[in-house]
């Protein structure tokens, strides 16, 4: 079995459920009420996809605004970004679309976006339509699911979609591929088929 070592960012308004939704994946545990992330902090998983082992190197960011200036620390050289919003809170979405932003900017080139929508247990709450979201992920190229932190819906399911996106160059090593430098080059707004690259809602 081939062994990768994906470092991947989470992003997102304070209060999405980034981190929940890191604990769950690891942990497969849900905990009401966690505290807010100070900085950042930092989680492994492995996932085995088709017979390659994906050894996930986690970057839970701080959504609160002090800390947004620490994000490229966290989001240079990752093969992956999660960005997360909350369905029940459309300010979390325009969120989301400012981070986007920013990691076509300055995140790597080839960079793997996926956007969660969190806490779709809460259907009664929405505020964002899953249409909307899905043609905004399709408009730039990324991954799109909706989640629960807390009943564990489509949680690996978007790691395991990430896997799939991956380029050939992420398997290189870390020093080969992460220059340590901003990389400041457009990237390719072609888009394929967005199907393929969404879970089941
Ligand atoms: N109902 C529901 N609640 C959730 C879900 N995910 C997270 N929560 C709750 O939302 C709150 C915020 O979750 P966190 O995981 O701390 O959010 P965060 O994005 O990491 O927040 P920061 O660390 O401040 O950036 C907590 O009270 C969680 O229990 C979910 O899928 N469903």
């Amino acid at each position: 079995m081939s062994m990768r070592e994906i470092k991947l960012c989470l992003l997102g308004d304070s209060g999405v459920g980034k981190s929940s939704l890191v604990v769950r994946f690891v942990n497969d545990k849900f905990t009401a009420n966690l505290e807010s992330t100070i900085g950042a902090s930092f989680m492994s998983k492995t996932l085995v996809v088709n017979d390659t082992s994906y050894k996930f190197q986690i970057w839970d960011t701080a959504g609160q605004e002090k800390y947004r200036g620490l994000a490229p620390m966290y989001y240079r050289g990752a093969a992956a970004a999660i960005v997360v919003y909350d369905v029940t809170r459309e300010a979390s979405f325009q969120t989301l679309k400012d981070w986007i932003r920013e990691l076509k900017q300055y995140g790597s080139d080839n960079i793997v976006l996926a956007i969660a929508g969190n806490k779709c247990d809460l259907e009664d709450l929405r505020e964002v339509s899953t249409r909307t979201a899905l043609e905004y992920a399709e408009e730039n190229n990324a991954i799109f699911c909706e989640t629960s932190a807390k009943t564990a819906h489509n949680v690996s399911q978007i790691f395991t979609l990430i896997t799939q996106r991956l380029p050939s160059e992420s398997l290189l090593p870390q020093s080969l591929t992460d220059s340590g430098s901003i990389q400041l080059q457009h990237r390719s707004s072609a888009s394929p088929s967005g199907k393929k690259n969404c879970c089941k809602h």
